[in-house]
Order: C-alpha cells, then structure tokens, then sequence
C-alpha cells in the first residue's frame, strides 16, 4: 500500500492528457509514473490516457520509446498490456485549432460522451505553453468534470517572463487547476521535513538561531549536460536547481510552524519566510564551470562543458553555483543559509544539514565537535544526528558518533514511491500542498532575477573546476565564512547506502 486515505471521484471516470508524449520526460518519467499507478490499482477507474505531440506516432512505437524506464516484471505481462490497451495517440501541432480539435473528439470518444475529469499534463518546452493552454482552455475542457493542468518548470526564466506565464495562465485557468511541479517536493525526505520539525518537540525548540549556526543544503550530481547543454546553457544551474528545488527545502526547513496541514496555510507560511529573505548579491556567490578531466574514465569525464558541442564555445553560463541566503526574522537573523548545487562533481546526492553551535564553555580541552543534523534526501533516505560521546572502554576520551536512521534498515521492505508518482496522484486528488503556488514563485523570482540578470549583462566568469572534484575551492571558503565548520575527523562505520 503506497498511500492511504486517497480521496477522489471514483465513480467518475479520468481522462490524463500526455502533451509532448513523444519527448523526453514522458518516455521517461510520465508513462512509467502512469504505469506504476496504475499497476498498484491508485488510479480511479475508469482512467485512461492520451498522448498528443507532433510526431507521428503508434501505441505500439509509444510502448517500445518508454519500455527500457517502465520496469515491468514477468508476473505483471498481462497488467502492462492491460494498461496500454487505455492508451490512445492523437498527433497534431502545437497552434492552430485543428489538432486540438481531432485530440477532443478523441477525448470524447473514450469518455463514451460520459461526464469526466480531465487532467492536461504539459511536458512541453515553454516556447509552446502559451498556445498549447489557450487551445486546451478553448477546446479540450471537460463540460461537466473537473479540469486540472500540470506545469513543468521553467515557469519563465526572471521575474518579468515568470509574471506574464503566470498572468496567461491565470487568465485561462483558476489557481485550483494550476499543479506547478517541483518534482524535489514529492520527494521522501522533502515530504518528512514539516513532520521533523514540528512532529518533534526536541527539535521544534532548537530550531533557531538561538542553536544553530548555520544550514547547508547540497545538490550534486556525478554527471554533466549529457547532451542537454542546448538546454542548459540557456538556463544555467541556478535557474535548473537553486531557484526551484533549493530554495522550496530551505522553505520547508525555515518556515514558521502553519496552522495547519491544510495546503494553503503551509503555502502560506513559505511565501512568508521567502519574503524575508533580501534578493542574493554576488558577494555571497560563488560560481563555477565544469572543465574536462583529462584522467577521466570516460569520454564525458573528459569533457569540458565548453567542449559540449550543443554549448556556445564563450558561454559564462554557471555549472556550479554556492549562494548564501539570509533570512530577516527573528528566528533566523545571522544563520546563513549556504545553497549549493553543481553538475560533474564528485558525488550524487541531495542533502540538508543543519550544523549546530559550538558547546559553550567547552571542558574537554576543545576536542568538542559541533552537532550536526543530516538529513538526505538521496541517495539512501536517511537521518543522522551527529553527537558526541565518551568513547567505550576504560578511556575518559570523547569522539564523535550519530544517531542513525538509514530508511533502508529502519523500514525494510517498504516501498517509497518515486517523486513523480506521489505528485500525480496528488493531482488525481485535488491536493496542491506539495505544489508551487504563484506567490511563492514570484517571492523566488524576486530573490533570484537581479543576480541572474547581472551574473548574464556583466559575463561574470565563473571558476573553472575538474570534472569529477568537489567543485571550486573558493566554496570550501565560503562555508567557512558562513560559520559551517567542516572537521574531517569524522567516520562512520556503517555501509553508505545507495538506493534510491
Ligand atoms: N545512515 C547513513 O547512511 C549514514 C551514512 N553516513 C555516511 O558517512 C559518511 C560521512 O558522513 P558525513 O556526514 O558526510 O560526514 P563528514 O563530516 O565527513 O562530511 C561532511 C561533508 O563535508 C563535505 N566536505 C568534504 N571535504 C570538505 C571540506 N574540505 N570543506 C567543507 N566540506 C567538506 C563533504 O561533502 P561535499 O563534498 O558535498 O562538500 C562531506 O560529505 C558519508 O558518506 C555519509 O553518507 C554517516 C552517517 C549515517
Ligand atoms: O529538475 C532537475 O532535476 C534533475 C535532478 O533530479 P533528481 O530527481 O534526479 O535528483 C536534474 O538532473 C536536472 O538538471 C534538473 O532540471
């Protein structure tokens, strides 16, 4: 059992449209997510699918792009082609009425002209949002069912792009309808923070600056553009990583406690936190550029990502980014809040970690270590709190040792759904908690646009730095000044866990 307590319209039947059905992210995240719901019986029934795009394409040719993400066992043969026979392929282009029109009646035609609901997933480029949503709300609605629209990010590239997104879309659909994707807060560990800090009166009253002296949250991944460097230099790493799924877990982690779980009242609360926090200057940056590792083991560890030949041979456009953020309240003023993310670096895995004070009055000749608080959120969910204790045996000596909470060992067995599926089922429920409301994206932007337009006017260059290493140096220095201490006399004896 994924989920319990699931609510929505059984007895109606759901109709989930796939724009863009033959990219990228569908054959790799959207039809699987589907599958897997749908295998697991979390679906209403009757739901069926239908993808639209350009391309020509079959069910059949739909089926054999997605097979190697799809993770079918033997057993479940029969469930799979079960759920391919829902599935329907309408091709059509992006403007003009005419697709749109055949993609309705085809709608129509699997609903059996019953009332629906309908869910439009967009996982399109954002040059065609504008008249893929126009031609949806003038033509695709369901009359006499619910409506719902899923948004992939960009949602616009500074403030003024991410405001006219937001005002097109506001004039076509309710805030209710509009699902925002941050795929980061479907994640395990993400969804676990609110229960962490207010599940938790221990940590609830040593949340502030009071006991904390600074918060570190990571992005890294072991990998470069891998081909998407037409992408990604348009967008660079703080616009793909560090404005959207940073900055939504420093909300959750600095937030004041909702009045409820109710999705607005958190929402709420995280529009109110980003508001205290001043747009970013570049002197709390540190920005970095991938450079090819002529050791490197494969040809991409070998590759620069000016040597990506997707990427413009001059681009400033950061790999690499460390931010600090400081919050103006009381219970955060002069804790920062250092943000990092980079592509080919040295490890993959996301993380927070929540460093306490030093002890005060220290009586064991200074060899205290600072409390730390980990929480990762992959690979390997875990939570680990690192302390000090007397090291067993006749010694008086004092070392430093955690409280482990490895997901893999604590709940054997269990099945943590992936981020994606977790959020789609939210939709097919009308819950948007772990969803980004307009407020909160333009509170993002706000902090975000003046480095982003002049890190691009001024062609700031950022520091080269090995496939493969850490990152520049120049971030180890900006932690230290931003009060994280790093000791490097810490050792765990457990295996690192890597799943998930
Ligand atoms: N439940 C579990 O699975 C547990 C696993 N462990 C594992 O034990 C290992 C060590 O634990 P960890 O908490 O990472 O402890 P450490 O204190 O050794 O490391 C903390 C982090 O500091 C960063 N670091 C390394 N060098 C520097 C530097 N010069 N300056 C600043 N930062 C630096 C590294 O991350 P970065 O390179 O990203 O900066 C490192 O991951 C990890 O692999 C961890 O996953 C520990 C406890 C429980
Ligand atoms: O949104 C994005 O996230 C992925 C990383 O997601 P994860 O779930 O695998 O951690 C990143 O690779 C991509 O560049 C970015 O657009």
């Amino acid at each position: 059992m994924i989920c319990e307590g699931i609510h929505f319209d059984r007895k109606i039947p759901h109709t989930f449209v796939i724009f863009g059905a033959s990219g990228d992210l569908a054959k790799k995240k959207i039809y699987p997510t589907l599958w897997w719901l749908y295998r697991d019986d979390l679906l209403p029934k009757p739901t069926k699918f239908c993808g639209y795009a350009r391309s020509k394409l079959t069910i059949e040719k739909l089926k054999e792009n997605c097979k190697q993400y799809m993770k079918v066992q033997a057993h479940e043969v029969d469930k799979y082609d079960e759920f391919w026979d829902l599935n329907e392929y309408v091709a059509g282009n992006y403007d003009g009425r005419t697709g749109f029109e055949l993609l309705n009646q085809q709608l129509e035609l699997m609903e059996n002209k019953n009332r629906a609901n309908r869910i439009f997933y967009l996982a399109l480029p954002p040059s065609v949002f504008d008249e893929v949503t126009v031609n949806i709300k003038n033509i695709c609605m369901s009359t006499c069912g619910w409506n719902r629209v899923i948004v992939e990010k960009p949602f616009g590239r500074d403030d003024v792009s991410s405001k006219a997104l937001s005002d097109h879309l506001a004039g076509l659909f309710s805030e209710e309808q509009l699902y925002r994707i941050d795929h980061y807060l479907g994640k395990e560990m993400v969804q676990n923070l609110m229960t962490i800090r207010f599940g938790n009166k221990i940590l609830s009253s040593t949340w502030n600056r009071e006991n904390i002296a600074s918060v570190l949250i990571t992005f890294k991944e072991p990998f470069g553009t891998q081909g998407r460097g037409g992408y990604f230099d348009e967008f660079g790493i703080i616009r793909d990583v560090m404005q959207n799924h940073l900055l939504q877990i420093l909300s959750l982690v600095a937030m004041e406690k909702p009045v409820s779980c109710h999705p607005d009242d958190i929402r709420d609360e995280k529009v109110k936190v980003l508001k205290s926090i001043a747009a970013l200057e570049l002197k709390d940056m540190v920005l970095g550029q991938y450079v090819g590792n002529p050791q490197g083991r494969t040809e991409d560890e070998r590759t620069g990502y000016l040597e990506d030949e997707t990427v413009d041979k001059n681009s400033t456009t950061p790999t690499y980014a460390l931010a600090v953020l400081h919050i103006n309240n009381e219970r955060w003023q002069d804790v920062p809040f250092i943000l990092r993310c980079g592509k080919a670096l040295n490890d993959r895995k996301a993380e927070v970690r929540i460093q306490y004070h030093d002890v005060p009055g220290d009586i064991f000749e200074g060899n205290s270590k600072r409390n730390e608080l980990v929480i990762r959120v992959q690979p390997g969910e875990a939570l680990y709190f690192k302390m000090m204790t007397k090291t067993p045996g006749i010694t008086f000596d004092i070392e430093e040792t955690e409280l482990d909470l490895t997901y893999e060992h604590r709940y054997r067995g269990f099945y943590l759904p992936d981020a994606y599926e977790r959020l789609i089922l939210d939709v097919f429920c009308g819950s948007q908690m772990h969803f980004v409301r307009s407020d909160e994206l333009c509170e993002a932007w706000r902090i975000f646009t003046p480095i982003l337009h002049r890190i691009e006017k001024e062609r700031i260059k950022p520091i080269p730095y090995l496939y493969g290493s850490r990152g520049p140096k120049e971030a180890n220095r900006k932690c230290e000044e931003n009060n994280f201490k790093y000791y490097g006399s810490y050792k765990w004896h457990g295996n690192r866990s890597t799943s998930s």
